[in-house]
Protein backbone atom coordinates (compact mmCIF):
# COMPACT_ATOMS: atom_id res chain seq x y z
CA UNK A 1 0.00 0.00 0.00
CA UNK A 2 1.60 3.32 -0.94
CA UNK A 3 2.05 5.84 1.68
CA UNK A 4 -0.83 8.44 1.09
CA UNK A 5 -2.93 5.36 1.20
CA UNK A 6 -1.49 4.54 4.62
CA UNK A 7 -2.60 7.63 6.01
CA UNK A 8 -6.03 6.65 5.21
CA UNK A 9 -6.78 2.81 5.58
CA UNK A 10 -4.71 3.10 8.99
CA UNK A 11 -6.40 6.02 10.48
CA UNK A 12 -8.25 4.72 13.67
CA UNK A 13 -9.75 8.56 14.72
CA UNK A 14 -12.82 9.11 12.86
CA UNK A 15 -13.10 9.02 9.25
CA UNK A 16 -16.13 11.49 9.02
CA UNK A 17 -14.14 13.69 10.64
CA UNK A 18 -11.17 13.14 8.05
CA UNK A 19 -13.80 13.03 5.16
CA UNK A 20 -14.69 16.77 6.54
CA UNK A 21 -11.17 17.95 6.44
CA UNK A 22 -9.83 17.03 3.42
CA UNK A 23 -13.25 18.07 1.65
CA UNK A 24 -12.59 21.69 2.87
CA UNK A 25 -14.89 24.18 1.54
CA UNK A 26 -16.72 21.45 -0.58
CA UNK A 27 -20.01 19.98 1.61
CA UNK A 28 -19.90 16.58 3.04
CA UNK A 29 -23.00 14.77 3.58
CA UNK A 30 -24.10 11.14 4.33
CA UNK A 31 -26.14 9.17 1.92
CA UNK A 32 -28.35 6.72 3.67
CA UNK A 33 -28.56 4.02 1.25
CA UNK A 34 -30.15 0.95 2.97
CA UNK A 35 -30.58 0.30 6.65
CA UNK A 36 -32.92 -2.68 8.05
CA UNK A 37 -32.71 -6.28 10.15
CA UNK A 38 -31.08 -8.97 8.04
CA UNK A 39 -29.01 -11.86 8.12
CA UNK A 40 -25.34 -10.75 8.37
CA UNK A 41 -23.07 -12.54 6.13
CA UNK A 42 -21.44 -15.38 7.32
CA UNK A 43 -18.01 -13.31 7.30
CA UNK A 44 -19.58 -10.50 9.64
CA UNK A 45 -20.95 -12.88 11.66
CA UNK A 46 -17.81 -14.21 12.33
CA UNK A 47 -15.70 -11.16 12.89
CA UNK A 48 -18.98 -9.82 15.32
CA UNK A 49 -18.69 -13.40 16.83
CA UNK A 50 -21.83 -13.98 16.32
CA UNK A 51 -23.94 -17.43 15.91
CA UNK A 52 -24.88 -18.03 12.75
CA UNK A 53 -28.43 -16.92 11.33
CA UNK A 54 -29.11 -14.78 14.01
CA UNK A 55 -30.76 -11.28 13.30
CA UNK A 56 -28.29 -7.65 12.78
CA UNK A 57 -29.15 -4.42 12.52
CA UNK A 58 -27.47 -3.16 9.24
CA UNK A 59 -26.82 -0.04 7.25
CA UNK A 60 -25.18 0.96 4.13
CA UNK A 61 -24.01 4.23 3.46
CA UNK A 62 -22.06 6.50 0.98
CA UNK A 63 -20.04 9.25 2.39
CA UNK A 64 -20.18 12.44 -0.55
CA UNK A 65 -18.21 14.50 -0.43
CA UNK A 66 -19.91 17.73 -3.11
CA UNK A 67 -22.10 14.81 -3.60
CA UNK A 68 -20.07 12.48 -5.50
CA UNK A 69 -19.27 9.35 -2.93
CA UNK A 70 -15.98 9.24 -1.62
CA UNK A 71 -16.46 6.29 0.43
CA UNK A 72 -19.37 3.96 0.92
CA UNK A 73 -19.46 1.76 3.76
CA UNK A 74 -21.52 -0.96 5.87
CA UNK A 75 -22.26 -1.65 9.20
CA UNK A 76 -23.64 -4.58 10.66
CA UNK A 77 -24.81 -4.72 14.90
CA UNK A 78 -26.06 -7.74 16.62
CA UNK A 79 -29.78 -6.59 17.22
CA UNK A 80 -29.34 -7.80 20.69
CA UNK A 81 -26.72 -5.23 21.53
CA UNK A 82 -28.62 -2.23 20.11
CA UNK A 83 -30.88 -2.16 22.59
CA UNK A 84 -31.61 1.62 23.65
CA UNK A 85 -29.25 2.98 21.81
CA UNK A 86 -31.79 4.58 18.96
CA UNK A 87 -29.36 4.01 16.28
CA UNK A 88 -32.57 3.30 13.88
CA UNK A 89 -33.09 6.55 14.20
CA UNK A 90 -30.03 8.28 13.13
CA UNK A 91 -31.14 8.96 9.83
CA UNK A 92 -28.57 10.42 7.46
CA UNK A 93 -26.25 11.77 10.81
CA UNK A 94 -22.98 10.26 10.53
CA UNK A 95 -22.74 6.70 12.65
CA UNK A 96 -19.30 7.81 13.47
CA UNK A 97 -20.03 11.35 15.08
CA UNK A 98 -22.21 9.49 17.32
CA UNK A 99 -19.66 6.34 18.15
CA UNK A 100 -16.55 8.94 18.89
CA UNK A 101 -18.84 10.98 21.46
CA UNK A 102 -18.83 7.41 23.43
CA UNK A 103 -16.37 7.94 26.59
CA UNK A 104 -15.58 4.32 26.84
CA UNK A 105 -15.20 2.89 22.85
CA UNK A 106 -12.69 0.59 21.91
CA UNK A 107 -11.89 -0.39 18.40
CA UNK A 108 -10.86 -3.78 17.27
CA UNK A 109 -7.64 -4.13 14.76
CA UNK A 110 -8.03 -2.43 11.41
CA UNK A 111 -8.17 -5.30 8.16
CA UNK A 112 -7.40 -3.97 4.93
CA UNK A 113 -8.93 -6.01 2.07
CA UNK A 114 -8.59 -5.07 -1.95
CA UNK A 115 -12.00 -6.86 -2.63
CA UNK A 116 -14.92 -4.79 -3.55
CA UNK A 117 -17.73 -3.91 -1.43
CA UNK A 118 -20.84 -6.84 -1.75
CA UNK A 119 -23.74 -3.95 -2.04
CA UNK A 120 -24.83 -1.84 -5.07
CA UNK A 121 -23.70 1.61 -4.71
CA UNK A 122 -24.67 4.99 -6.67
CA UNK A 123 -22.46 4.87 -10.07
CA UNK A 124 -20.67 1.33 -9.55
CA UNK A 125 -20.92 0.64 -13.14
CA UNK A 126 -17.92 3.31 -12.99
CA UNK A 127 -16.75 4.02 -9.62
CA UNK A 128 -14.41 1.14 -7.84
CA UNK A 129 -12.90 0.40 -4.75
CA UNK A 130 -9.17 1.31 -4.17
CA UNK A 131 -9.27 0.00 -0.75
CA UNK A 132 -11.63 -1.65 1.72
CA UNK A 133 -11.14 -2.18 5.48
CA UNK A 134 -12.88 -3.50 8.89
CA UNK A 135 -12.74 -2.91 12.22
CA UNK A 136 -15.21 -3.91 14.92
CA UNK A 137 -16.04 -1.06 17.69
CA UNK A 138 -17.46 -1.63 21.45
CA UNK A 139 -18.73 0.34 23.75
CA UNK A 140 -20.80 -0.09 27.10
CA UNK A 141 -18.65 -2.93 27.97
CA UNK A 142 -18.20 -2.35 31.41
CA UNK A 143 -18.43 -6.08 32.84
CA UNK A 144 -16.40 -7.97 29.74
CA UNK A 145 -19.13 -7.65 27.76
CA UNK A 146 -20.71 -10.97 29.06
CA UNK A 147 -23.57 -8.07 29.95
CA UNK A 148 -24.44 -6.61 26.50
CA UNK A 149 -22.75 -3.42 24.83
CA UNK A 150 -22.69 -2.74 21.55
CA UNK A 151 -20.61 -4.72 18.92
CA UNK A 152 -20.49 -2.89 15.87
CA UNK A 153 -18.74 -4.06 12.59
CA UNK A 154 -17.94 -1.03 10.42
CA UNK A 155 -16.80 -1.87 6.60
CA UNK A 156 -15.60 0.88 5.00
CA UNK A 157 -14.11 1.11 0.85
CA UNK A 158 -12.44 3.91 -0.22
CA UNK A 159 -13.48 4.94 -3.88
CA UNK A 160 -11.58 5.60 -6.94
CA UNK A 161 -13.91 9.25 -7.10
CA UNK A 162 -11.84 9.96 -3.88
CA UNK A 163 -8.21 9.08 -5.27
CA UNK A 164 -8.96 11.39 -8.75
CA UNK A 165 -10.41 14.25 -6.13
CA UNK A 166 -7.43 14.35 -4.00
CA UNK A 167 -4.87 13.11 -6.62
CA UNK A 168 -4.05 9.72 -4.57
CA UNK A 169 -2.05 6.87 -6.11
CA UNK A 170 -4.21 4.50 -7.52
CA UNK A 171 -2.96 2.26 -4.95
C1 LIG B 1 -17.13 4.85 11.76
C2 LIG B 1 -17.34 6.03 11.24
O1 LIG B 1 -18.53 6.35 10.71
C3 LIG B 1 -18.70 6.51 9.34
C4 LIG B 1 -20.16 6.77 9.10
C5 LIG B 1 -21.01 5.75 8.85
C6 LIG B 1 -22.52 5.88 8.83
O2 LIG B 1 -23.06 6.96 9.01
O3 LIG B 1 -23.18 4.85 8.64
C7 LIG B 1 -20.48 4.52 8.60
C8 LIG B 1 -19.15 4.26 8.59
C9 LIG B 1 -18.16 5.29 8.71
O4 LIG B 1 -17.50 5.48 7.53
C10 LIG B 1 -16.29 7.07 11.23
O5 LIG B 1 -16.61 8.24 10.99
O6 LIG B 1 -15.12 6.73 11.48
Amino acid sequence: MSAAWWQWVASTDSLTARLVAAGGERSFRVRLLRQGVGLPQPHEAQALGMAARRYAWQREVALCVDEAPWVVARSVAPLETLRGQGLERLGERSLGSWLFRQPDLVRGPLYATRQAPEFTYPGDEDVTSQWGRRSVFQHGCKHGCKHGGLSLLVQEYFLSTMADDLALPSR
